[in-house]
């Protein structure tokens, strides 16, 4: 009976438990099909670093992801949000800041950007994330966040905007620098997985009027499709990849999994790996792609190694045109670099057998090797850590004056190499085998110091202390001015410096590459020179100026174009890291060493340097004739072109006759494009000048070409015609100073004018500077010294000054300017 009773309770209790179940899980299953379901974990927590795996979908953004100027930006995904939340206050989270994310129009995600301890936080890092994370989709603020105001500076920078498919070109150009390692190639697939197309009702709300600009400017980007998107970025993928993967261009660094960048498990930002593979000592030519190999001018050098590039088949800088003995023999006795007289290269270029292949494998020597003397080095600094924004280490103390006969200054003594390495027997460089090893050691040195050891010794220095006398590089005689910071010995100087040389010590070699069998003592070479007569401004050398020169320009150029500026060193140039080592790759060093070979390629004498108005082309362009000991002389395209036609030329002639009769000399002519017909800013044509421009860049304006540097820079590259372009055998593009180049311009034009900001306003002052350049940093600092000057108040600079300039003072490269830059650099540069 119960039995029977029990079985016919059975489907009460089933339908009960049916009931009560529906009574439970229907509203749930309700708030499911509406998207409300599961709950959010709200209030929101501190923004999670390490979310568990079973979560939603969520952004991870790994701290690679950089700006559009390379600022590390440190996004860590959040959790989702439910639709129409509100999100925590601005207020309540100090330290970093909440976005929205709409991911593929059906879920949200909440983004937080870590911006480090900032409060507020950096409104520009914020914004210019945008650039950096945005692809196509849409990223808006939440609709009831607290927005502080925002600095006056951003609402200035506001103004800059690019256009929409900006930041699939940034994404791009982003992932040039070295320190990325993730290959572009994999980025469609990885990250157009987040994009959307969709825009969300949040985009019709109304902004604060500060950060409206910028917010429009991410919203434009609802007009890129996915596709679109996709396509192009897959389309930059494509012609950046072989970039990405040289070995040059991105130094080997760990990859990152791709779980790191979407949907992984993986939180916190990992500091970035060193390099695991030593440094690869391979020809520059080999890591870009972008490289013609014997296109330009003609320079054989191009897509040689460094070494083969430097094979000259007659001496570097033979004699001059100007009648008189040749100033080069002045370098042969201690220098020891490229500059030898001409009858040191060519007996030992005509005696000696070609050398063996595998000395062509041995890597470029820095100069001036000697055997036994103190070995020539780049300056210690070089080699400093990068200097944060905060504490810059104090600048190396200045080179002893002991100055060679050349008048260059004496190298910085190294410490002895370890013990050298004996050269195999049939290298003809073994005599200085100490410091090819040491030279080797160098380079390794710069590659084995932590993961930017590629450009470690091109890292930025601090200014440099002024001296006693109020000026920054202490002359070190008063002999002729050689051009930027050099000053040739007085007579009688020469001697000490064969001494420190030549005595007790014979010089057997002056620290060439020279391939023989035995290196032939000094001595047994001819005497050199009488070293030149000091004289103010330029000096003619002994003899006659060449001919078809006039003398009064010739005297007009010697006493007004000579640069007679402090010596400016590779760490004196903020930034440009790659730019540097492609410099010196493929023109100090191809100039410095004397031939290989009889018949080995001429190294390139001219380089064409164009960017950005003030981004530091005539810099670079100082920085070269020091790297190469030259005398500079300087002229403005616009100067030249001034008073006329004829009289530019003749100006022209005398200025390259001048710098033949003075080699080493680096003549650099700043907007070259103004001598060009090409004009589209309405001034008057100069197209005359172009005549004898090319033919001097041809090697006339006086007899012989050796010995001097043509530094040509512009900033409208596209007003070169074809034939004055292809006479620049290099061409780089000097590109905007990113984050950290510009902390550091501005630290140090900051500290000359007696400011010092914290490590937040500087930050602040480099996000707010964004597509400032150099130049333009610099007159911010001006204006803001100007604004900070009362009558009768004197007061130090602060950073309210600062962001007072910033209303007057602004970037003048447009983002289409800077596209023209780029796409010129694809078509006719080196893209370094
Ligand atoms: N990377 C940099 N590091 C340090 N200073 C810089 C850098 N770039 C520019 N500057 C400074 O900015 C100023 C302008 O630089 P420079 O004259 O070399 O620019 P430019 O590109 O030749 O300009 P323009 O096209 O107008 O001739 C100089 O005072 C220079 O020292």
């Amino acid at each position: 009976m119960k039995l029977r009773e029990q079985k016919a309770c059975r489907p009460q209790r089933a339908g009960l438990i049916f009931f009560l179940g529906l009574f439970w899980l229907g509203p749930f299953l309700v708030l499911r099909a509406h998207g409300m379901w599961p709950l959010p974990h709200l209030p929101m927590p501190s923004p999670p670093r390490s979310p568990a795996p079973s979560s939603p979908p969520f952004l991870q953004l790994r701290s690679e992801f950089r700006d559009l100027e390379g600022e590390p930006l440190d996004l860590v995904g959040g959790p989702l949000l439910p639709p129409g939340s509100a999100p925590p206050r601005y207020a309540s989270l100090p330290d970093h800041s909440l976005w929205r994310w709409e991911n593929s129009g059906q879920k949200e995600a909440a983004l937080f950007l870590t911006l480090g301890r900032q409060e507020p936080p950096p409104w520009d890092s914020v914004l210019s994330s945008v650039k950096s994370i945005y692809l196509g989709g849409v990223l808006h603020r939440s609709d009831d966040m607290d927005v502080p105001a925002l600095p006056a500076q951003l609402s200035t920078s506001a103004a800059q905007c690019p256009p929409p498919q900006r930041p699939i070109l940034a994404l791009s150009k982003m992932h040039w620098t070295p320190e990325h390692a993730q290959p572009l190639n994999q980025w469609p697939e990885q990250h157009l997985d987040v994009s959307s197309t969709t825009p969300s009702p949040a985009h019709k709300l109304e902004l604060p009027p500060g950060g409206r600009q910028r917010c429009h400017y991410a919203w434009a980007h609802d007009d890129i499709s996915a596709l679109t998107a996709s396509n192009l970025l897959k389309r930059y993928a494509e012609k950046y990849s072989g970039v990405l993967d040289s070995p040059y261009e991105r130094p080997t660094l760990g990859g990152y999994g791709d779980a790191a960048f979407l949907n992984g498990a993986k939180g916190d930002p990992e500091p970035w790996p060193g390099p695991e593979n030593p440094y690869p000592l391979a020809s520059l030519h080999e890591g870009l792609p972008g490289t013609k190999s014997g296109s330009g001018g003609g320079s054989g050098v191009l897509g040689g190694s460094p070494v083969l590039a430097g094979n000259l088949p007659e001496p570097l800088y033979a004699g001059n045109a100007c009648g008189g003995p040749s100033a080069a023999p002045e370098y042969a006795a201690g220098y020891g670099g490229g500059y030898l007289a001409p009858s040191y290269c060519s007996q030992t270029s005509a005696a000696l057998p070609p050398p063996p292949p595998a000395a062509l494998l041995q890597p470029p020597p820095p100069p001036g090797y000697g055997p036994s003397g103190p070995l020539y080095n780049y300056p210690a600094g070089g080699y400093a850590a990068q200097p944060g924004y905060a504490a810059l280490p104090p600048p190396p103390a200045p080179p002893p004056a002991p100055y060679l006969t050349s008048g260059l200054a004496a190298p910085t003594p190294l410490p002895a190499p370890a013990p050298p390495r004996p050269a195999p027997a049939s290298y003809g460089f073994q005599a200085a085998a100490a410091g090819a090893e040491a030279g080797v050691s160098l380079k390794r040195k710069a590659a084995d110091e932590g993961a930017e050891g590629r450009y470690r010794k091109y890292v930025y220095e601090p200014a440099k202390a002024p001296a006693a006398d109020g000026t920054s590089y202490p002359a070190a005689d008063n002999g002729e001015c050689r051009g930027n910071g050099f000053r040739s010995k007085p007579p009688g100087a020469a001697e000490e410096a064969s001494g420190k040389y030549g005595s007790g010590v014979p010089l057997k070699v002056l620290g060439s590459p020279v391939y023989g069998p035995q290196v032939e003592p000094f001595e047994k070479f001819p005497e050199r020179a009488p070293a030149l007569a000091p004289r103010g401004g330029f000096a003619v050398p002994l003899g006659e100026p060449p001919k078809g020169v006039d003398p009064g320009a010739l005297e007009l150029v010697t006493s007004k174009m000579v640069d007679c500026g402090p010596p400016v060193q590779w760490a004196d140039v903020a930034g440009q890291g790659a730019l540097k080592a492609a410099l010196e790759e493929e023109l100090v060093w191809p100039l410095l060493r004397p031939p290989a070979y009889p018949g080995s390629p001429r190294p390139p004498r001219t380089v064409l340097l164009f960017g950005p108005r003030g981004a530091g082309k005539a810099l670079l362009g100082r920085c070269l004739a020091t790297q190469l000991g030259a005398t500079l002389l300087r002229l403005r395209g616009a100067t030249l072109a001034a008073p006329g036609a004829s009289e530019g030329a003749r100006l022209l002639q005398a200025a390259f006759a001048a710098a033949r009769c003075r080699p080493p000399a680096v003549l650099l002519i700043s907007e070259l494009d103004a001598l060009l017909p090409a004009r589209d800013d309405g001034a008057a044509p100069a197209g005359a000048l172009q005549a004898p421009l090319l033919a001097c860049l041809d090697g006339g304006c006086g007899a012989g070409a050796d010995g001097v540097l043509v530094v040509g820079t512009t900033s409208r590259p596209s007003a070169l015609d074809e034939a004055t372009r292809r006479r620049f055998a290099l061409r780089f593009y000097v590109t905007l100073p990113d984050g950290p180049a510009r902390g550091q311009i501005l630290q140090r034009a900051l500290a000359q004018q007696g400011c010092a900001l914290s490590e937040r306003e500087l930050a602040a002052l480099v996000q707010g500077t964004q597509g400032f350049s150099g130049g333009e940093l610099g007159q911010l600092c001006q204006q803001a010294a100007a604004g900070a000057v009362h009558p009768g108040l004197q007061r130090p600079l602060s950073y309210k000054d600062l962001e007072a300039a910033l209303a007057k003072v602004g970037p003048r490269a447009s983002p289409k300017d800077l596209d023209l830059f780029v796409e010129w650099d694809k078509m006719y540069g080196f893209g370094h």
